[in-house]
């Protein structure tokens, strides 16, 4: 018979928390020379990148290697390809897990994760920001506020949320006792995560752990590097074995075998649109298998719009577009791909935009200088290169910026503006995740149509950033857009969402809208059980009003 865990100590009350601040990362500073010298030292051998299943440490299976996206010549890490055996022992380890680790406190749990975010806030915090500028190609600062600051704000908002949830108790009449046990899901989670942001390959898996579930986690090939991190951190937090297992490989054969188990609790993925409809329809075929409904979570794909009326402020639009087009190569999620600028205001960023976003620097991400370093790999900068191969040979663009892959030495995309007379044309609706912004000019006398157009191009509703001082164009946009985004920005770029500012998700085709960093985000793996207990029952069986 399994041992329960017992909590001798108290509850204890979460500390309100903060947003970890970032490093500025100036030239010559000390936070530079420290991760630099982490870049050294990691680059300085080839690591193994194993799975972790029940706390062990395997290369078992063909092994795969890790490359650097800017410069890919150079091997970073070695990773192993689960096979169906590996697979099972992963789902197995979380099985057995699962009995001690959902009767462990709230608490205990909260508290493993608290200490996992002061770790990503000191202890691993260098290599961290290193490792996810080596094999996501970040740089220093884009790095520092994924890797180092959201992974923190994640473990400490999380607990936080955790305890408000845990204290959710119904109310008891005098004479009797409700309570509400919320349990994690009877069975295991598996958590798919995508390459471009270390804070989500760390919050899916945890998130689901912290609300007592066990977990089978399949982070992308493209971010082993920085995922391989996380998961010794985590243990260092004191994550008992088997709560959460790695496993490196094909996410279509691992998703194959862990959905169709009778155990298959639930699924977190973040990642594109395609691959969470595959694994809805792989869900709804195999119904009939499982134990219990399992709960589906999927944040996905974006294209989204900033859309500018005439009264917008043309130096503080000019600054969005640039840093939500272009930082990080266009690969968030968040990612401006597509505005909308009256004519009047076009008339006046648009050189000053094209001279800018032409004198962006692509390259290395460890030199200060850089913008933006290199997309992950060369199957994207292909599907990007043929989208701009496409898009130039259209009528109705004309190339402003940029246009050019270079793949000699990384997958370096040049940072691209086209201008388009088309509002309906692909480069308005599709989804590239690279550096790729498409300009629709309108009249300025068009902002309701406009509005319009910006709510019927995409099935994407992600981000939104809505520029204007009129106050009536900002009403009249929120309230015509109010489908069109999961999260809506007046007068700031569609980028940086914050924990505990602005929590992450979108609806339509952008996912299920659960916001990642929220409460709604954590009850989602919880059942609840609700306990009456009455502390004098009646005797009497007939009705009140035949009673004497
Ligand atoms: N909405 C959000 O919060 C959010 C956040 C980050 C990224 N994204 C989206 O993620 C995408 C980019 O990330 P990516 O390239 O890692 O996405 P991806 O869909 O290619 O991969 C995501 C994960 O799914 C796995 N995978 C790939 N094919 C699979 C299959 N057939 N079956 C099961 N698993 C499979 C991958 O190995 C990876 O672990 C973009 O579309 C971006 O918009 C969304
Ligand atoms: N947290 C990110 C988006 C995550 C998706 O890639 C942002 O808002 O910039």
């Amino acid at each position: 018979m399994a041992t329960q865990s017992v909590s001798v100590a108290g509850n204890f009350k979460v500390p309100t928390p903060h947003n970890e601040p970032s490093r500025e990362f100036r030239p010559g500073s000390p936070e530079a020379a420290d991760v630099k010298k982490k870049i050294a030292e990691v680059t300085a051998s080839v690591r193994d990148l194993p799975h972790v299943i029940n706390g062990v440490r395997s290369m078992t299976g063909e092994l795969r290697n890790v490359t650097a996206p800017h410069r890919h010549s150079q091997v970073l890490g070695r990773i192993p390809t689960a096979d169906e055996a590996v697979v099972q022992s992963a789902i197995d380890a979380s099985l057995a897990a699962q009995h001690d680790w959902s009767r462990t406190p709230w608490w205990e749990r909260a508290a493993i994760f608290l200490r996992a975010g002061n770790l990503a806030a000191g202890k691993y915090r260098d290599e961290l920001v290193a490792t996810t500028m080596l094999g996501q190609s970040k740089t220093f600062h884009q790095a520092e506020i994924d890797a180092a600051s959201e992974v923190a704000d994640f473990f400490r908002y999380n607990a936080h949320l955790a305890q408000q949830i845990f204290a959710d108790q119904p109310e008891s009449l005098q004479g009797e006792g409700n309570s509400l046990d919320q349990r994690g899901l009877e069975g295991f989670v598996l958590a798919i995560t995508p390459f471009n942001f270390t804070a989500i390959a760390s919050n899916l898996p945890t998130t689901a752990a912290l609300m007592g579930n066990t977990v089978v986690w399949k982070p992308s090939e493209k971010s082993a590097l920085s995922n391989d991190v996380l998961m010794r951190m985590f243990e260092e937090a004191g994550l008992p074995p088997g709560v959460i297992n790695l496993v490196h490989g094909s996410g279509r054969a691992i998703s194959d075998q862990a959905m169709s188990h009778p155990d298959f609790a639930g699924l977190t993925f973040t990642g594109s649109t395609d691959v969470f409809r595959s694994l809805w329809k792989k869900a709804g075929d195999n119904i009939d298998q499982y134990r219990s409904f399992p709960r589906l979570v999927g944040e996905t794909g974006g294209k989204n719009a900033v859309v500018a009326h005439p009264s917008a402020d043309p130096d503080a639009l000019r600054a969005a577009l640039v840093r939500s087009g272009f930082e990080y190569s266009g690969q968030k999620c968040s990612a401006a791909s597509r505005t909308y600028i009256p004519r009047s205001i076009w008339n006046q960023i648009k050189d000053e935009l094209v001279e800018t976003v032409k004198s962006l620097r692509v390259g290395d991400v460890a030199e200060h200088e850089t913008f933006l370093g290199a997309v992950i790999d060369e199957t994207s900068l292909r599907k990007i290169e043929a989208a701009l191969e496409k898009a130039k040979a259209l009528p109705s663009h004309t190339l402003l910026a940029g246009g050019n892959v270079h793949a000699e030495e990384g997958w370096f995309v040049e940072p691209t503006i086209f201008e388009t007379t088309d509002p309906h044309a692909f480069t308005m609706s599709e989804e590239f995740f690279g550096p790729l912004l498409t300009v629709y000019v309108y009249e300025d006398n068009e902002w309701e149509s406009v509005l319009d157009l910006v709510d019927q191009t995409s099935n994407y509703a992600l981000t939104l950033s809505i520029f204007a001082n009129d106050r009536r164009a900002v009403s009249l946009a929120l309230d015509k857009l109010r489908n069109a985004a999961g999260m809506t920005y007046i007068n700031d770029k569609p980028t940086g969402a914050l924990m505990g500012q602005v929590a992450f998700g979108g609806g339509r085709g952008s996912g299920t809208n659960d916001k990642a960093g929220s409460r709604l985000a954590l009850q989602r793996w919880l059942s609840g059980r609700f306990i009456h207990e009455n502390f004098s029952p009646s005797t009497e069986w007939r009705q009140p009003y035949l009673a004497q």
